[in-house]
């Protein structure tokens, strides 16, 4: 299924971010989010996953077929790596474990408490999570981060693979991760803010 955004305008603490956002997303492709710090590309993926509502605008073919990886891990650290991952696949209905273990070099590390990982082994831990769910659409927050260049490999191969299964990814980063992906800047989506009427401007310095 496609993902469809139309016309979309987002908020953060009240104050309008973006506005205009339209972009879409075939199965079998990636789009990368680009633009600079504080632009809104975390806000936008929270407001595609359905983690806040939007202002105004249109989202079509998202839904219960997304897997969100956001800044924070979501890792349980008091279970094992195995159980991690062998929880998630629960909550989802997906696949096996063995094949995500497999694709993070996560395999010597299973019977340890997740508590007890380094920063990029839990953050791939945290994308393992992506290959148990079974789910199509997978949107990004600045995957990569804490990854070293070999992790940052296993992590565009593991991309690669589900868009190879028909699945799509919508990735804010700030690296190349050579992934042959389509591109939006969302700088020209920024929004505008409304000029201060007479009165409020008189107001505020009252
Ligand atoms: N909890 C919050 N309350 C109010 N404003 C916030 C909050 N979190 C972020 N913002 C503001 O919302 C705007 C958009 O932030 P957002 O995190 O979506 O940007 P971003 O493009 O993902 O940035 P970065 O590249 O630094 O991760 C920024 O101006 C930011 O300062």
């Amino acid at each position: 299924m496609r993902l469809e955004v139309s016309d979309l305008a987002i908020a953060r603490g009240g104050i309008p971010v973006l506005e205009g956002v339209a972009l879409a997303l075939d199965p079998g492709a990636a789009l990368v989010l680009r633009g600079p710090n504080g632009i809104g590309k975390t806000t936008l993926l929270r407001t595609i996953a359905g983690l806040q509502p939007p202002l105004a605008g249109r989202i079509a073919g998202g839904g219960e077929r997304i897997a969100y990886a956001g800044h924070a891990d979501g890792i349980k650290p008091t279970l094992t790596v195995a159980e991690n991952l062998s929880f998630w696949a629960r909550v989802f209905g997906g696949g096996a474990i063995a094949p995500a273990l497999d694709a993070y070099a996560l395999s010597d590390l299973a019977a340890r408490p997740a508590g007890a990982l380094s920063a990029g082994q839990k953050r791939r831990l945290g994308l393992a999570r992506l290959l148990v769910t079974g789910r199509e659409l997978w949107i990004l927050d600045e995957p990569t981060v804490s990854l070293d260049t070999a992790a940052v490999g296993m992590f565009a191969d593991a991309v690669r693979g589900h868009l190879g299964r028909g699945g799509s990814a919508l990735i804010a980063t700030h690296i190349d991760l050579g992934l042959e992906a389509g591109a939006l800047d969302l700088t020209p989506f920024r929004a505008v803010p409304a000029p201060l009427a007479a009165d409020d401007f008189d107001r505020a310095f009252a």
